[in-house]
Parts: C-alpha cells; sequence; structure tokens
C-alpha cells in the first residue's frame, strides 16, 4: 500500500512539475502551434473521433500552494501511524458504518454565466481557416493533435528526452523525501479544540482495520444512538465541506468524483474506526475534524480512485494556458520592435501606424471589423499599394500585392511580414473576442508591430511585452480638434437637430423611430448605421452623410459609430446613456465606450473646427461630463483574452468522452489554468452554437468546430434555422444548398428591412461556411454573393425611400397615445396634448407605430 501510495503522489508531483517545464520547453522545440484560426493544414485534418468513455468536471485547479499545503497534510496523516503503533492502539469494539447518512449530493459542474455573444460592433468576420475535405474525415489516423503537453514531452527529439531525464530525477527525489519522511515518525495531523489537542490515527492503521474487518477477521464497532450520529455528522461536514472540495482538487479529485470518494471514504473510515478515533470523534463538534479527516481522505482517495486522477490529471495540463507567448516559437525567434501608437480618438495614431505600414515592403493591417478592413484595402489600393483583403468572407487577392489587410481573427501567424498593425489595442481587454488580439500580439511574425488605441491597455500591453523579452516604444497622441460639451441639452429634443449632428441610440427600433421623428418633424434626412446592417450599406451611409451635396445632413447610429468610419460629424448626441446587455438588462454605458463616440465629433479634415458632444435629456449630462472627464489611463484593461487552438479542445475532447461539444467546451473554459495577466474568454455564442446542433450526428469534431465558430446571431431564428439546416445538410453529406427565401422587392417598412438584414446575414453566414468547407458541399459561392449585393442594393434604396406620405391618423386616443411615446423626446412639448401640435408631421411616424406597436395602441383606443 506505501509503495502504491508513494507512487501515486510521486505521479502528482511529477505531472504538476512537468507541466510547467514541458510547456516552456515546447517552444524551444520549435514545435509550432497549429492555429485553427489560420487554416493551416495541419488544422484541417478532420478526425471523426468518437467521443465516448470517462468523465471529469469541477472547478480550477488549486494553486501550488494549496497544493503544497495538501501534500503536506498527507505526509503529516501518513506519518501519524508509527505513533499509533507506539502506544499500542487497538480496536477495543465493534461499529457499525456511518455510511448511510454521509454521502454527500452530487454537484453540477459550475457553469459559466451565459453573456451576449457579439457585439454590436462585431460584424462577425469570425475566424478562418481551410476545408476540412470530406475524405479526410475518416482518417483519425492523420489527426493533427498536438497538445501542449504533447508536444513538448514528444520521444522523438532529444531535448524532449533530457527534459525526461531530469523529470525521472526530480521524481526519484521526491519519493525518497517523501518516504524518509514517512519513515521519519513524525507527528500525525491533530484536531485542535481549544485547549486540546487530538491525534488521529494514520492511514495505514485505518486500512488495516477496515481491511480485517471486511475480511470478517475482526468484528465491527458497536456504536451508541448518541456516538452514531456524532460520528456520521463529521463525515457528512467532511462531504459538504466546500474547503475540503477545494483541497481535494489539489490532487486532481475534481468535483465529480468527490462526492463519490467522500461517499466511499465513509464506509472505509467506518470500517477502520477504532475505539480511541471514536471517542476522539465524539468529542469534537462536526467540522472541527476537517483538516485531520483529510490527511486521511486523502491517501485513501489517491489509492482508490487512482484511474479517474491520472485520468483527469492528464486532461488539465491540456488546460494550462499560463505562458500563451511561447506558443509562438516562430514569433519569440525574432526580436520584434513593439511601438503603442497612444492616444484619444481623431488624434492620428491610426494615419501614423498604416504610414509606417505603407512604407514598408510588406504589411499587415488587422482591425477589428470587416468595414475597417475594407476601408485599409480600398484605401491603400487607391494610393497605389497593392494590397489584399482577408475576412471571414471575402479573400479579394491582387497578383504581387505584399500588403494585406485582415479582420483580427483572420491574421495569419505563418507568413513573415515587415510591419504589422494592430488597430484597437485596448480591445485585448474585451471578454468574447479579446483572445483575437493577443494572439496576433503574440504570435505575428512581424518585424515591426505597430498597435494603435487609447491609453487603457498600456499596462497590459507592458507586462505582455515584458514575457515576450521585447522593447515596447510608446508614441502618445494628442487630439487634434477640441471637444466641448453642451450642458443643456436639447431643449426641444429632436426638433433641435442640425445638420452635422449624429444621434446615438442602442436599439434598433428606436434608431428607426428618430430617424423617422427627425425626418418628419425637421424636413432634414437621415442616414443610419447599426451592426446588423451589411457593412457595404454602413460605408454607403457613412459616405452619403460626409458628402455635403447629398442631401443627408443628420445620422443616426448606434455604437457601432464608435469605430471605424470617417465621419463628419459635428456633434453627438447620447439618446440615452444606458443599453441592453445579452441578458436584456438595461445597464450604464461605459465610460470608454461614451469617449470613444463622443471623441468622434469633430474630425480633423472635415468641415467643424471643434466637437460637440451632449445628451437628449439634461438629466444624462452629468454622466457625460464624468466620462469625458475620466483619463484614459486611469481606465486600466487588466487582462488579456484567451481561447484554445482547436488542437487544444480536441485533445480536452479525448479525455471527456462522454460528452457533447458544449460541455466540453463550457469545461474548457471552467477548468483552463490561466496565470493573472489573461482570462478565458467567454464563448457564449459558441457554445450556444454547440448545444444547437448537439443532435446532428455525422459531424467530425473539427466540422462541428467550425459550424460553432460560424458568424451567427443565434437570438435571430432565422439565423439559428439557417445554421441548423447548413450543418444538417453537410452532416448528411448532401448540397448544402444556400435557400434563403427574400423577396426581391425594395422594402417599404422597416420590418421588411429587418427581414432583408437576416437574408444577408444568412448569405453572409452560407459564405463564411462555403470558405471553409469543400466547394463540392458549398457549391454557388459566386451566386450567393450575387443575391448579397442584390439584397445591399434594394435595402439602400428602401432606406432612402422609406417613410414617404402616410395616411392622415384621425383617431385622437391614438393621436395622445403616439404624442405620449414621442413626448420625451420632444422636450419642447410639456405634455402629451401639447404634442398634438406636432401630430402632423409626426404622422409617418404615428403610422409606423401602429404597425409595430398595434397590441399597445388597440389598448389605448
Ligand atoms: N498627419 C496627418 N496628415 C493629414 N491627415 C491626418 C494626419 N494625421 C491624421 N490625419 C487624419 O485625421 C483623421 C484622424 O486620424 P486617425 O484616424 O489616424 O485618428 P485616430 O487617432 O486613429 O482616431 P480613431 O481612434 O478615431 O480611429 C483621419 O481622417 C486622418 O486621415
Amino acid at each position: 500500500m506505501q509503495d502504491q501510495l508513494l507512487s501515486l503522489r510521486s505521479c502528482f508531483h511529477t505531472s504538476y512539475q512537468a507541466g510547467k517545464t514541458d510547456q516552456a520547453q515546447g517552444a524551444a522545440d520549435g514545435q509550432e502551434r497549429v492555429s485553427q484560426i489560420t487554416g493551416d493544414p495541419r488544422g484541417n485534418r478532420a478526425r471523426r473521433a468518437s467521443h465516448r468513455g470517462a468523465s471529469s468536471s469541477g472547478n480550477k485547479p488549486a494553486s501550488a500552494a494549496q497544493r503544497r499545503s495538501v501534500e503536506q497534510a498527507i505526509k503529516s496523516a501518513a506519518a501519524g501511524q508509527t505513533d499509533a503503533k507506539r502506544r499500542g492502539r487497538s480496536p477495543r469494539r465493534a461499529m457499525k458504518p456511518a455510511e448511510e447518512t454521509a454521502a454527500a449530493p452530487a454537484e453540477a459542474p459550475s457553469l459559466r454565466r451565459r453573456r451576449k455573444s457579439a457585439s454590436a460592433l462585431d460584424d462577425g468576420s469570425g475566424t478562418n481557416g481551410g476545408v476540412p475535405r470530406r475524405h479526410r474525415r475518416s482518417s483519425s489516423a492523420e489527426a493533427s493533435v498536438v497538445p501542449l503537453e504533447g508536444r513538448s514531452s514528444g520521444t522523438n527529439n532529444a531535448s524532449s528526452r533530457r527534459a525526461g531525464g531530469r523529470k525521472q530525477r526530480q521524481l526519484e527525489a521526491i519519493a525518497a523525501g517523501m518516504l524518509e519522511e514517512e519513515q521519519g515518525h513524525r507527528a500525525g495531523t491533530t484536531i485542535t479544540e481549544p485547549g486540546k489537542k487530538v491525534r488521529l490515527p494514520s492511514f495505514q492503521e485505518l486500512d488495516s482495520l477496515a481491511r480485517q474487518r471486511k475480511a470478517g477477521k475482526l468484528p465491527h464497532m458497536d456504536l451508541t444512538t448518541e456516538e452514531g450520529p456524532r460520528i456520521a455528522a463529521h463525515l457528512v461536514a467532511f462531504s459538504k465541506s466546500a474547503k475540503m472540495r477545494e483541497s481535494a482538487r489539489a490532487l486532481y479529485i475534481n468535483n465529480q468524483l468527490f462526492p463519490t470518494a467522500a461517499a466511499e471514504f465513509s464506509k472505509w473510515f467506518g470500517r477502520g474506526m477504532s475505539a480511541e478515533l471514536k471517542d476522539t470523534l465524539v468529542e469534537v463538534e462536526p467540522g472541527q475534524a476537517e483538516d485531520a479527516l483529510f490527511g486521511l481522505f486523502a491517501p485513501f482517495a489517491l489509492t482508490t480512485f487512482s484511474d479517474q486522477i491520472k485520468k483527469y490529471s492528464e486532461a488539465i495540463k491540456m488546460l494550462d494556458l499560463r505562458k500563451p507567448h511561447l506558443w509562438y516559437p516562430m514569433a519569440r525567434a525574432l526580436q520584434r520592435r513593439l511601438v503603442y501608437h497612444m492616444g484619444p480618438t481623431n488624434s492620428g495614431k491610426t494615419y501614423s501606424a498604416l504610414r509606417a505600414m505603407c512604407a514598408a515592403e510588406s504589411g499587415l493591417y488587422c482591425g477589428p471589423l470587416r468595414l475597417l478592413a475594407m476601408e485599409v484595402y480600398d484605401e491603400l489600393n487607391a494610393s497605389g499599394t497593392f494590397c489584399n483583403l482577408i475576412t471571414g468572407q471575402e479573400r479579394k487577392e491582387l497578383p504581387f500585392a505584399q500588403h494585406t489587410a485582415c479582420t483580427i481573427e483572420m491574421t495569419n501567424l505563418q507568413k513573415r511580414v515587415d510591419v504589422a498593425v494592430i488597430d484597437e489595442i485596448q480591445q485585448i481587454g474585451d471578454d468574447s473576442r479579446g483572445w483575437a488580439w493577443t494572439r496576433a500580439l503574440q504570435g505575428l511574425p512581424a518585424n515591426e508591430i505597430h498597435m494603435c488605441g487609447d491609453g487603457s491597455a498600456l499596462p497590459l500591453v507592458r507586462s505582455l511585452a515584458q514575457h515576450m523579452g521585447e522593447e515596447l516604444e510608446v508614441n502618445s497622441y494628442e487630439r487634434f480638434t477640441p471637444l466641448s460639451i453642451e450642458t443643456v441639452g436639447l431643449k426641444r429634443g429632436y426638433l433641435d437637430v442640425q445638420p452635422g449632428d449624429c444621434v446615438v441610440a442602442f436599439s434598433r427600433r428606436d434608431i428607426y423611430d428618430i430617424k423617422q421623428l427627425i425626418e418628419a418633424s425637421t424636413g432634414q434626412r437621415v442616414c443610419v448605421v447599426y451592426g446588423a446592417l451589411p457593412p457595404e450599406m454602413r460605408r454607403t451611409q457613412a459616405r452619403l452623410f460626409n458628402d455635403p451635396d447629398s442631401g443627408y445632413d443628420v445620422l443616426v447610429a448606434s455604437d457601432a459609430v464608435g469605430m471605424g468610419l470617417n465621419l463628419n460629424i459635428r456633434r453627438i448626441i447620447f439618446h440615452t446613456m444606458e443599453k441592453t446587455d445579452g441578458n436584456y438588462a438595461r445597464v450604464p454605458i461605459s465610460i470608454s465606450q461614451i469617449k470613444q463616440i463622443a471623441g468622434r465629433a469633430g474630425r480633423r479634415n472635415s468641415v467643424y473646427g471643434q466637437g460637440l458632444v451632449t445628451c437628449l435629456n439634461k438629466s444624462d449630462i452629468t454622466q457625460l461630463q464624468e466620462a469625458i472627464a475620466t483619463p484614459l489611463e486611469s481606465l486600466s484593461t487588466p487582462t488579456a483574452g484567451l481561447f484554445p487552438e482547436f488542437e487544444q479542445l480536441e485533445a480536452f475532447a479525448g479525455n471527456q468522452l462522454e460528452h457533447d461539444f458544449h460541455t466540453i467546451l463550457t469545461r474548457f473554459g471552467a477548468e483552463a489554468r490561466v496565470d493573472g495577466t489573461y482570462m478565458f474568454c467567454k464563448q457564449e455564442s459558441v457554445i450556444q452554437a454547440a448545444r444547437l446542433l448537439s443532435k446532428v450526428d455525422g459531424l467530425s469534431l473539427q466540422e462541428r468546430f467550425w459550424f460553432c465558430m460560424a458568424p451567427a446571431n443565434l437570438r435571430n431564428p432565422v439565423l439559428s434555422a439557417a445554421l441548423l439546416r447548413f450543418a444538417q445538410k453537410y452532416a448528411a453529406k448532401e448540397t448544402v444548398a444556400a435557400d434563403i427565401s427574400w423577396k426581391d422587392r425594395v422594402p417599404q417598412t422597416s420590418e421588411e428591412l429587418c427581414e432583408l438584414e437576416a437574408a444577408h446575414q444568412v448569405m453572409s453566414l452560407w459564405v463564411w461556411l462555403s470558405h471553409r468547407f469543400d466547394a463540392e458541399y458549398f457549391p454557388g459561392r459566386g451566386r450567393v454573393e450575387e443575391d448579397s449585393e442584390r439584397v445591399v442594393a434594394i435595402m439602400t434604396e428602401g432606406l432612402q425611400q422609406m417613410f414617404g406620405p402616410t395616411a392622415v391618423l384621425t383617431n385622437p386616443k391614438l393621436q395622445r397615445a403616439v404624442c405620449s411615446r414621442f413626448a420625451s423626446w420632444t422636450n419642447g412639448a410639456k405634455n402629451a396634448g401639447e404634442m398634438v401640435d406636432y401630430l402632423s408631421p409626426i404622422q409617418p411616424l404615428a403610422m409606423g407605430m401602429m404597425h409595430s406597436e398595434r397590441p399597445l395602441l388597440r389598448e389605448v383606443a
């Protein structure tokens, strides 16, 4: 038993130590991390793994300190045996096992809270990759499983063998040390009561009694009606103790295993009970014996559940996401120059970074939005620098082009470039997309990396640079034009809107209502920009607004206006200072977002010499003032996002064989180990997609992964139905036709426009998938792209025509209902009755409302 215990402890020590050594070794060995993003062919070897087998779960493993203290407890408990032997303890009375009462209820693994999948700014460029070919679907032998540990501890290279030798020596040293300690007759674990110390017997002593009783060689111990429940209460308290659960995790006994292990421990403990032990436990209160019991529980569990523990400890190694910079040996081999262009919006930082990129022989621009990548692509080509465009949905490659504009998720880490630009670096802290910035910053094989962003990410980037051993140069910028706050708000509400104004609202419905209200009541024409509009349309709308001769003077936009578009805005007007989060709760807009949006006013090269910012409601002005006054430097981005590569998930999935992909993803997220500089990105949209597709059989893990990573807002039933349909067709080895129904006519209402938006998003999803799977299964991309262009054209036309004259609204009650709804948006009107004066110009709006709010109006009327 002692040998068995020792070997398990040694195994625990070794795997824990080796985890640290191997990851560092992985980079030194030059084994490149295979990216699921960049489409490396290795990543495309679809393995149709059958995932059946053992399960494990739990929370993050405990820290090294916890592990050390737990090891100490085990050692102490084991050492206690000799004291007991010397004192000649022996069982005196038989006991009835207390197991019936001691089992703890199984606890569900903790699941991460769901949140909104993609921000309004995320245009869903998503990820890239190669084509998981059908003929590879069954070739599990060539699957590219390159888990971190596997890569670094491979047997076919010298350094790994050296590391193996080192580990062996470590192992022997640890084993020898532990043996020595155990033989050293040291004091056992104690229960401490005020003024009293009690010693428990050793594991071996208890085990020996338990074995003899099990074999019928010794009688069971009788307990009185008082003693039985008292001892059972100790075991119940132990099995329910969060602290014990936490300590058990240090030994790779996870949350799933712990209740079973605790129940078995109770049975074993009951069998091994000595009279002295019984007396001890009866004397102390339940809960006071926890630590001492753990000293017995640990060796019991390590020996009884060795297989599960070993399996889990191996799975844990794949979850080690510490030191991610070592995943990119190609970048680490270069001494890269890092430049941080730091400044507020409209300070010229992107301009400077792009100049450096254009001047270089080869360059890569990595932006947060498709729209931004398109802008750079157009600008560079227009200025004579050939440039490619790579986004989730587009691959436009020009012969001889040495420059590329891409979305950040598409960053190719395999290709050397002279100068790379990473735009909006502060997004590295975004809790769902931040991983893409971390990956680009750490993995880009570029001689120079120019980052643009506000100062909030500077300390974080500085520490990442330190980890990578690279110098960071900081160039600071000031705003070109002043930004002033108009503290009075809009006295007469939207009746006060002037040319050059941009109203920022946070829901599609509000955007269209405000557009109608302004158009109807002021006669000015209004452009709109929001995340769900195709990027081409956002650009067209921005151009119309910027063009003084277009007839469009006002812009109503979502927070999508905060990034990427060059707009000639005179004044930003915040419609509200709150938005709805992913759980439909109203949350205040963040300070950095307020600053980012407000900073859009008064752009250099526009006709306005200064920027103005205000709110519709005067009551919001204080919040605006506070946000603008907050220095960017004080808004620190604390952690950089991380997300596993496909290979890590795949290797982890191999240890989680019983489970669906969404469970694997959830568990990976819950159990991944990251150090304090990083956070594991939330991937609700991916998990949501995995749930949706869980009933679709016949997809390999790689294929399933791609379908789940596809950019689709699954809160929209049209999109989720489309994703499911595409996956089912593909899994059934059928051609995946786009099959998107849409009416080829100019939309007349915002509802019709909304239908076309959804149709366009489905087309976009299909195109995204078609770039990742065999053309054989996704044929006719050209036709879908043509349809998509046609949809954009009629949507654009519809936007221009929409909300023309409509019938007169005659019902006075309805008039008042409409007026009440918009009274707060038209502050000049004191009450709903007065608003009726404005009714004539807002009739079209009222009609729109009649359509969209029929239930409300019916109630009023
Ligand atoms: N040196 C310059 N000469 C001419 N125009 C410039 C110069 N620097 C910047 N600009 C122009 O000023 C505007 C703002 O510059 P830029 O987009 O680089 O600012 P930014 O700080 O990156 O702002 P944002 O964060 O809002 O993107 C752009 O229209 C840009 O073309």
